[in-house]
């Protein structure tokens, strides 16, 4: 099986746990589509390419535009650093895959539990370039970075939308002072009189893909962005820009700097997400095989991780009885299974008689104590609360979406 790349994007030549040599084969057209990110990609080759032509003038073979490396290892890319380095490697280790990185400026890993994988440490916006070009099959990033550097590229399916870290969301921010004192919301920022061809409004962000596609959207005509690699929240103030778009989590930077959001101001939710190149899945041997299995660990532990088992006696009658009894609970009676009920044997003058069952339940780690309050209500005693581990279904849902996104 095979992945196109871009001759001189070839950035590891020789990689110590790849097996295969690179081949040679002609490029697809859409190997460089529309993208902005491909458009670089094929800048680079056209570059190449001249080169190489005028190499050809002195007499050395013509150049293929593009290479096919056909290897045996599937490639994860992971934060190299910043904010979701750590995240990304201690939730694989929650899922018992122990990332195996001798020091942290060695760029190539290995999990052993995974031994057809390799792991490379990439920034961010670099997995998703990588995913696009071939040199990545997964990746582990933020939605936002995804889908400003992914542009809505069909070969880019996320797996896993939710990894439950590096939440934070992309919003319009604007002064809370002067003109914008009693501007609330978008519309609002919109209709003002101060905006016109000739003196739009103008926009400092990092995102400059998601940016005006938003405004687009939503009709904002007179809009102009200017972008910075960091500290946006500085540019109102120093009347470079009017507003900001950038991401939010604790909305600290945007209070020191006297900025506020607005209504209808949010662009995008974003969480770490698992994101899979549609051709790999497709063309590379074992890399189903490899996303259905990091899928199934990840899916065991984050529905376990936000939830309690609970264990409680409870005296009765009977099995039924006591079920009864649990599942007239409001908190209780959503339990998608369960409770699980077993009877406690009792030995009382030397005959064995049961008087009490220990029932087993499942409760989301918010509703906890709500859900102690209800068992007790309803004669329970001893409750015993232990974390949950893993939750292995009888198959992930999301395995069934991706074959069908797949046409599996
Ligand atoms: N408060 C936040 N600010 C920025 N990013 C956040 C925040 N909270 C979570 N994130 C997530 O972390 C990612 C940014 O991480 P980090 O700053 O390390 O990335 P980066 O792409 O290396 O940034 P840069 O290239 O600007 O240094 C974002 O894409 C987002 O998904
Ligand atoms: O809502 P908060 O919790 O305050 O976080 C948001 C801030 O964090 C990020 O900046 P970062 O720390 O990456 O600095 P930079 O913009 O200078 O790169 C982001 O660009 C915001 O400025
Ligand atoms: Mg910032």
């Amino acid at each position: 099986m095979s992945i196109l790349l871009p001759t001189n994007l070839q950035q590891y030549p020789s990689p110590s746990l790849s097996t295969s040599p690179p081949l040679l084969s002609p490029s697809p057209s859409s190997a460089f589509s529309f993208l902005g990110t491909r458009r670089r990609c094929l800048r680079f080759v056209t570059s190449s390419v001249a080169s190489l032509q005028s190499s050809v003038a002195i007499g050395s073979a013509p150049a293929p535009a593009a290479v096919v490396v056909e290897r045996d290892q599937i490639r994860l890319g992971l934060p190299s650093k910043g904010r979701m380095a750590a995240d990304a490697i201690d939730l694989l280790k929650d899922c018992q895959l122990f990332v195996k990185q001798v020091n942290p400026r060695q760029y190539v890993a290995q999990i052993p539990q995974l031994p057809n994988t390799e792991v490379w440490f990439q920034r961010p916006k670099d997995i998703v370039r990588k995913l696009l070009s071939g040199d990545l099959d997964l990746g582990i990033v933020g939605l936002d970075t995804l889908s400003e550097y992914g542009q809505g590229d069909e070969d880019l399916i996320v797996v896993h939308e939710a990894l439950n870290f590096g939440d934070c969301h992309l919003s319009i921010a604007i002064p809370n002072y002067g003109i914008f004192e009693n501007i609330n919301s978008l519309k609002e920022l919109a209709e003002m009189p101060q905006w016109s061809e000739e003196r739009p409004l103008r926009v400092a962000t990092g995102f400059t893909y998601l940016g005006p596609k938003f405004m687009k959207e939503n009709g904002i005509k007179h809009v102009a962005f200017s972008t910075a690699d960091g500290a946006l929240e500085a540019a109102p103030a120093m009347g470079i820009a009017d507003a900001i778009l950038d991401l939010v989590s604790s909305g600290t930077t945007l209070k020191e700097n006297n900025l506020k959001e607005i209504e209808g101001g949010v662009v995008l939710e974003s969480q770490a997400v698992l994101v899979a190149s549609r051709r790999a899945l497709t063309d590379r041997k074992g890399a189903l095989n490899t996303v259905h299995e990091i899928l199934e660990r990840l899916e065991a532990h984050l529905k376990a991780d936000g939830q309690f088992t609970v264990v409680a006696n409870m005296r009765g009658n009977s099995a039924e009885e006591v079920a009864e009894r649990v599942l007239s609970q409001p908190s209780l009676s959503g339990l998608q299974q369960g409770p699980t009920i077993s009877p406690v044997y009792c030995k009382q003058d030397g005959k064995v008689s049961i008087d009490y069952y220990a029932i087993v339940i499942c409760v989301p780690k918010k509703a906890l104590y709500e859900s102690v309050k209800q068992l007790r209500a309803v004669g329970g005693s001893g409750v015993l609360v232990s974390p949950l581990t893993y939750i292995f279904d009888e198959d992930t849902p999301r395995w069934g979406q991706l074959l069908t996104n797949l046409k599996l």
